[in-house]
């Protein structure tokens, strides 16, 4: 659906996206991620035909994504998007749907279908008496009033509260259902782990990384073993619950630690292993934190893990031998 082939963007000297090349199945959900100043909004704006690039091709649903058809198969969210606060959500999504011509009959369901998907109840009131939450919510249901094919969402959940920003996420990974596909971009690690099929990382307009989260952390990340015993040993430092605990980075280490428990008159009564978070990987590649956006709130939905929070699982310690 999306074919991205050797795409850069130079503003005189500065290189802003260097020779960026990926692509994006039919109702996948691709995740754009890295640091300030990556190259994640001009990689966005090249693709929904809002900059021209300076080298490569971006191919948009079968078009060049600058070619003015590519803009009807296309629903694009842009970080800050303001609306016409005088105006209601229905008359505002009407007033877009003219634009593109959608006939009335069908653009009055649409609009329906996607508030009450959206959770909208305030339909008639004026936008600019509505909370941010509601705002972004009429934004993005302005993103499917053509019905595109293609969807490019530029922080759709930012700065959102954590009721809100769960249901924009919630919304966004429904959209696989209807077999659109999603560009996303987002600062909060969480956002883009619980929503995104693939991502890629860039740093300083290249692609660092790519793949599934799961393939990252298991080509780039590294699994430690926090293994807890009843007596002191070497390697182990003293917790607060009068255990000793030592981290180690190979099972091997960790049947070492239980010979030695053993010889020593004791036992491994717990091992917990660390699978590294997307934003410990993302610090390791790019040696730079995630920075929030402008607007950033760092919510995670509720019921969800903190996005600097890692894996922990426990595993089944073995009997002493
Ligand atoms: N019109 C422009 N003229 C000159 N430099 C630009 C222009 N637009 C972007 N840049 C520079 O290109 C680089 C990439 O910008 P871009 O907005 O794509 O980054 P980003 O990854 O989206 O960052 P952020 O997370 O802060 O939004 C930045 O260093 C930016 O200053």
């Amino acid at each position: 659906m999306i074919r991205v082939s050797g795409l850069r963007k130079t503003y005189g000297d500065f290189a802003a996206v260097v020779d960026s090349s990926f692509e994006v199945e039919t109702g996948e959900i691709f995740g754009v991620v890295g640091p300030n100043g990556a190259g994640k909004t001009t990689t966005l704006k090249m693709l929904a035909g809002l900059i021209e690039p300076t080298a490569g091709s971006a191919e948009v649903a079968g078009f060049d994504a600058q070619n003015a058809e590519m803009r009807h198969r296309l629903g694009f969210l842009p970080e800050e998007s303001p609306l016409y606060q005088d105006m209601t959500p229905t008359s505002y999504l009407t007033f877009f749907a003219d634009l593109y011509d959608v006939p009335r009959s069908v653009a009055n369901e649409r609009i329906a279908e996607t508030l009450d998907r959206l959770d909208l109840e305030y339909r008639d009131r004026r936008i600019g008496d509505m909370s941010k939450g509601m705002k972004r919510k009429v934004a993005i249901a302005r993103s499917l009033i053509n019905d595109p094919d293609v969807l490019i969402y530029d922080e759709p959940a930012s700065g959102l509260d954590p009721l809100t920003t769960n249901s924009v996420l919630e919304f966004t990974r429904e959209l696989r259902d209807d077999d659109k596909t999603v560009i996303f971009s987002a600062h909060n690690l969480y956002h883009v782990e619980s929503v995104c099929d693939r991502i890629i990382i860039m740093n300083e307009g290249r692609i660092i990384a790519r793949g599934t989260v799961e393939a990252i952390r298991e080509e780039y990340g590294e699994t430690t073993y926090h293994v807890f015993s009843d007596i002191d040993l070497p390697e182990t430092d003293p917790t607060s619950d009068g255990r000793h605990r030592a981290v180690v980075d190979s099972m091997d280490a960790v049947e070492g630690l239980q010979d030695a428990a053993a010889a020593a008159g004791g036992s491994v009564v717990d091992i917990r292993t660390h699978e590294p978070s997307l934003e410990e990987l993302f610090l390791d590649l790019t040696g730079r934190q995630m920075a929030g956006p402008r607007t950033a709130a760092a919510t995670a939905p509720a019921g969800g893990r903190d996005a600097d929070t890692a894996a922990d699982t426990a595993v089944e310690p073995e009997e002493p031998r």
